[in-house]
């Protein structure tokens, strides 16, 4: 036989052996991160249970701080370290600036028509201006005085119960929907609020739920048409709800164009602000590049409201519950922070917007809980083309996972990072987090860090502030700041496992006595 000819068989196997080198080379060029041997097919994905910001931290210290695991089709690669970080969203953040996103994810985000979820490009950078510019600025003075007004009615809330155990946890969650919702709706559609909750504990848990289309989509059609089911409910019951909001907004400015007396007058929401934009429905969710004003339809609306009630709610919530209770652990801080408020405020009024500005440890306070319980722990990031990072290669489409959990407890770079200590701010070397010290990364850095820090950050500050300056607080049914449990939960944020209930007592002089609420 010809095959057996010395000649050719000479040549096969020299031709075999070049391409074995050439794959091997290829190989070595190609070379992913370190990381955890996988099975065929599956990869890593029996480990799943251990992909929160604790376990990713622990198989950091097996594996350093950029690992490499692969989720079925997945390529996902873990940061765990600040030089790290700063690689992937300074020095080469336009590469990893995409946001990856799950079929859950892409449907009920009318397939990315919010800025979250856009993958970096010209659409992502005209929805974050508008967001910027119209939703989140100092300039925009109803978000800001929705957060007063909110802070002062949880004030007169917790002192209706004095001496009893009052959740600080729910009320904090309450207080942060309250304030997106009329920040985003205006005041007069609160009475929705309770169906507009259950569509978010609904998306909440869809963006989450497992489903092994997103890993191996061959096997998509298991589940595929409860789950598929689910989700259209989930988005038709939000087309209802906020249709229904925006049709009441284009009602109140058809009147107020044609001279007629309307409710509110003054006050505008969100909705009014992103209605400047509505074009006709029946045009597309397509972005023309070409376009120098973004024309948003009502798609575009309602994932961005979304964008803002799920990026401002229990971010901040888990914030103040999260100080409250290091407080709380810790009463010598708690001492401090007080005395500080007694020094600026006094103890006759609460605490005012204008007061923040004298009340350093106060916001040393608000900074170290951001460095311990950063609300979300995991920055989800995509890469956008091929890259190279410290010699591995990280192909396009690969998940990024930034543990900003685990960087604020690296041992390089924090003295006793466990430690509950915001005196470690007073030094004016001290890291902040506006996004160039990679050590402390609350709120990201970079093309996608949140927008929202300022307002966040505002509310953060006046509930903890008027919480602590209203009231002394103490652990309820005796039990000791030792016993206080400091467990997290883990989803797309790490709000604390068990809500902290604690007991208030009046901490100023005179409350007006038909309201309970501290005096002014
Ligand atoms: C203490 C409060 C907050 C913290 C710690 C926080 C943290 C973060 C983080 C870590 C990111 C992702 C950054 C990245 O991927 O690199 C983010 C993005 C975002 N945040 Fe916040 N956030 C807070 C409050 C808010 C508020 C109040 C709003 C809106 C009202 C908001 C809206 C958003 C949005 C829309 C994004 C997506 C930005 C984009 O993809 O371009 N956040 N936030």
């Amino acid at each position: 036989m010809e095959f057996l000819n010395p000649l050719s068989l000479f040549f096969f196997v020299l031709s075999l052996l070049l391409f074995v080198l050439f794959l091997r080379r290829l190989h070595r060029k190609l070379r992913y991160p370190p990381g955890p041997t996988g099975l065929p097919i599956i990869g890593n994905m029996l480990m799943m249970d251990q992909l929160t910001h604790r376990g990713l931290a622990r198989l950091a210290t097996i594996y350093g701080g950029l690992f490499h695991l692969r989720l079925g089709v997945l390529h996902m690669v873990v940061v765990s370290t600040p030089d790290m970080a700063r690689e992937f969203l300074q020095v080469q953040d336009v590469a990893f600036a995409n946001r990856p996103a799950n079929v859950a994810i892409s449907y009920l985000t009318y397939d990315r028509a919010d800025m979250a979820f856009a993958n970096y490009g010209p659409f992502w950078r005209q929805m974050r201006k508008i967001c910027v510019i119209k939703l989140f600025s100092r300039r925009r003075a109803e978000s800001w005085a929705s957060v007063r007004d909110e802070v002062d009615t949880l004030v007169e809330i917790v002192s209706r119960k004095i001496q009893q155990p009052v959740n600080i946890g729910d009320l904090v969650f309450s207080l942060t929907r309250n304030i997106t919702y009329k920040a985003a709706f205006g005041s007069s559609s609160h009475e929705g609020q309770d169906e507009f909750v259950k569509i978010l504990q609904e998306f909440s848990k869809l963006f989450g739920a497992f489903n092994i289309a997103d890993f191996l989509p061959w096997l998509g059609w298991i589940h595929a048409r409860e789950f598929n089911e689910r989700l259209a409910k989930a988005r038709r019951d939000l087309d209802v709800f906020i249709d229904s909001i925006i049709d009441e907004h284009l009602e109140k400015k058809m009147k107020k164009l044609k001279g007629e007396k309307v409710d509110d007058e003054e006050d505008t929401d969100m909705v009014d602000e992103l209605m400047a934009f509505l074009v006709d429905d029946s045009s597309s969710n397509e972005f023309d590049d070409s376009q120098s004003v973004l024309k948003l339809t009502r798609d575009h609306i309602k994932a961005l409201i979304m964008d803002v009630m799920f990026g401002g709610t229990e971010t901040v919530a888990s914030v103040i519950e999260w100080a409250m209770a290091e407080l709380m652990k810790n009463p010598e801080e708690l001492n401090k922070v007080q005395q500080e408020l007694t020094l600026v405020v006094g103890l006759d009024r609460n605490v005012h917007e204008s007061d923040l500005e004298n009340l350093p440890y106060l916001k040393f306070v608000v900074k170290e809980t951001l460095r311990l319980h950063p609300p979300i722990p995991l920055l989800l990031h995509e890469t956008a083309v091929d890259s190279s990072v410290s010699g591995y290669f990280i192909p396009t489409g690969s998940r990024v996972w930034i543990n900003a959990w685990a960087i604020g407890r690296d041992r390089t770079a924090w003295k006793e990072p466990d430690r509950f200590w915001p005196g470690r701010f007073q030094n004016d070397a001290a890291p902040d987090f506006k996004g160039s010290d990679f050590e402390f990364i609350p709120f990201g850095s970079g093309r996608r860090s949140c927008p929202g820090m300022q307002l966040g950050l505002y509310a953060c500050e006046m509930a903890v502030a008027n919480l602590v300056h209203c009231f002394s607080w103490e652990l309820p049914g005796g039990m000791t700041a030792d016993e206080l449990d400091m467990n997290d939960s883990f989803g797309l944020t790490a709000p604390r496992a068990i809500r902290l209930v604690a007991v208030p007592s009046l901490r100023l002089n005179s409350p007006k006595e038909e309201t309970g609420k501290c005096i002014e």
